[in-house]
């Protein structure tokens, strides 16, 4: 199926490049207006069954018509989107400038799954390890696995960046202990980790499918000084546990492989997220499966014909903040976000040949209704960003106080039913008129409306509602829960904590898929990640000029004169940095 033809040189693509004027000229005013319409984009067909059991998908507040979304089922069969998600779950390698499979949907499928790569069934494999994972939690949890001076160990630190950062946190059960994950190669990030903490008690969990990363790598080592600086060299052992595909640099830095965790080569780093449990998501059919075909399909209309590059992801439930990037908390990855920019942050087809349009989303989101105070005044004036809104019908947290008009869970959702609307309708300055508003703001109150959004209702964050966003085995729950509980090594998470866990996890398999059927539209591969690396080797030649002005006096050269400049400045200010290599944080 490689051939060079871009998808923008079929018919299907220039059909739907000249409906975008038929759109242009309609407002979601008129389009919300039709009952049939909307019935129908809630609903779309037998096919498409968006009433779930009881979850419910409305896309009926995107900016297209029937007629739009059957010329965009026709750019799916343009662009050999069926035959695609095959050749995925089939294994073929259709990362080919990696030559890899991608399964990383493998982690989810239960022990009885067949899904092969190189004619070898990987289910079992992935189940070997998912089993040691249980067995190596249980023994933490039980006490039978202790520090080096035989404390329990009650808290943990998980080194990772990337897709290698962050798991769910099961909160509830983590209750007086200690889980912390450090991603930043920032000091400061390694002091707030530890604070508090102390080695005897401390497992440090270093996850990294290359076992490369610099910053994790240099995170490890740092924090392994922490532990044989307090408990001697032969601690690491006890102290320290990988997940990696790379067994010998584990063993290298002096983990035990029988204490690490494997992962594969087709697993992409930013899909390795979800190693810590799994859900499986049928090859065929499953309704999640089905409705990211559909998403992904709205995104690369917004993206590519209506000229939306953004989307704000905005989950109305502080269980799913995961979902959203806390941009202001540089600790906290994006997941959706992450896998999404990554993804698909393309400029070259699959065959390598320069795209003539854009390719990917700038994904960013925050939780409502936080997000209502920082950017919404963007996203209402400014502009236009197709907003995903997603909903809890039962809150984790119900609180009704006495004399409130609703609940505080009604208070939230008022918000997740309203915003979508004030931004599909907007306010017209003849409705202000009406409302006497004085003339001269009527344009600074004027909403023009006509902004697309989507809404996913869940009933609840319970494990089986989640679970069914992905038609999850429900066997599979019980050993999700003892994955997770690898993480949290506190026992048990509760359902609420299983079900927020696997919210954050189901919906990001949810993101998963829409974002490689937007990939595998816009012809590119959404599962490599040749970018990173320019940054990376420039770093490693920074890197090296700092050791040597600080350890040889030598004076900064093969660089611009920008650079050289701040590079000046910065080596004269940070002249006192110890030369001492053993120097650790303050209160290491
Ligand atoms: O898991 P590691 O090998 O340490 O990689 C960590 C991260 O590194 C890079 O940023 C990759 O692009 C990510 O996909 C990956 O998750």
């Amino acid at each position: 199926m490689a051939s060079s033809a871009l998808i923008c040189d079929k018919e299907q693509w220039k059909d739907l490049k000249a409906h975008v004027d038929d759109i242009k000229k309609t407002h979601l005013r008129e389009l919300m207006s039709d009952s049939e319409r909307c019935k129908s984009m809630m609903a779309y067909d037998t096919l498409f069954n968006f009433e779930f059991d009881g979850i419910l998908l409305d896309y009926s507040r995107q900016c297209a018509t029937l007629e739009t979304m059957n010329k965009l089922f026709k750019l799916a069969e343009a662009a050999c989107l069926k035959e695609k998600i095959n050749k995925m779950f089939n294994g073929e390698r259709i990362n080919s400038t990696e030559n890899r499979s991608v399964l990383h949907v493998a982690l989810r499928a239960p022990r009885d799954a067949v899904i092969n790569s190189n004619g070898k069934n990987v289910v079992p494999d992935v189940w070997n390890v998912l089993d040691k994972i249980r067995d190596f939690s249980e023994r933490v949890r039980s006490g039978s696995w202790v520090g080096a001076t035989g404390k329990a160990l009650t808290n943990v630190i998980a080194i990772g960046i990337g897709g290698s950062f962050l798991d769910p946190e099961a909160i509830e059960c983590a209750r007086g202990r200690q889980l912390r994950f450090l991603a930043n190669v920032d000091p400061i990030d390694v002091a707030r980790n530890i604070a508090g903490l102390n080695p005897e008690t401390t497992l440090v969990v270093v996850v990294s499918k290359t076992f490369t990363t610099a910053e994790t790598m240099l995170n490890a080592r740092t924090l392994r000084e922490w532990i044989s600086s307090a408990l001697g060299p032969e601690a690491v052992s006890k102290h320290m546990v990988a997940v990696s595909t790379n067994l010998t640099l584990v063993e290298k830095f002096g983990i035990d492989p029988k204490n690490a965790f494997a992962f594969w080569d087709w697993v992409g780093g930013r899909y390795s997220a979800l190693l810590e449990y799994f859900l499986y998501l049928s090859n065929t059919g499953s309704w999640l499966l089905r409705s990211t075909v559909l998403l992904g399909l709205l995104s690369v209309w917004n993206v590519s014909f209506l000229g939306y590059p953004a989307r704000a992801i905005l989950p109305y439930s502080q269980a799913l903040e995961k979902l959203a990037p806390h941009i202001q908390q540089a600790r906290v990855p994006y997941l959706c976000c992450f896998v999404s920019m990554e993804s698909n942050g393309k400029g070259v087809s699959i065959d390598g040949v320069a795209l003539p349009y854009e390719a990917g989303e700038i994904d960013f989101g925050e939780p409502g209704t936080n997000g209502q105070h920082s950017f919404y005044q963007l996203i209402h004036q400014g502009r236009v960003i197709p907003c995903d809104f997603i909903g809890i019908v039962k809150s984790q947290q119900p609180v009704y106080l006495k004399g409130e008009v609703v609940s505080n869970h009604d208070e939230l959702m008022s918000n997740f039913f309203a915003q979508p609307d004030a931004l599909a309708y907007g306010k017209t300055p003849q409705q202000l008129q009406s409302e006497n508003v004085s003339q001269h703001l009527i344009p600074h109150k004027t909403f023009s409306g006509n902004r697309p959004s989507l809404s996913l209702l869940l009933p609840s964050l319970s494990a089986y509602n989640v679970g069914q966003l992905s038609e999850v085995p429900r066997g599979l729950l019980r050993l999700y829960r003892k994955c997770i509980s690898r993480i949290s090594m506190t026992g048990y998470p509760t359902h609420a904590d299983v079900g927020s866990g696997l919210g954050a996890y189901s919906l990001l398999a949810f993101y998963e898929h829409r974002i490689a059927v937007e990939g595998f539209i816009w012809g590119i591969n959404s599962f490599d990640q040749w970018g990173v690396e320019l940054g990376k080797s420039l770093a490693s030649q920074v890197r090296k000029q700092l050791h040597a002005s600080r350890k040889k006096g030598e004076p900064v050269e093969g660089f611009n004169f920008s650079t050289t400049t701040m590079l000046n400045r910065y080596l004269q200010d940070s002249s006192d940095v110890p030369p001492d290599p053993s120097t650790l944080l303050p209160h290491m």
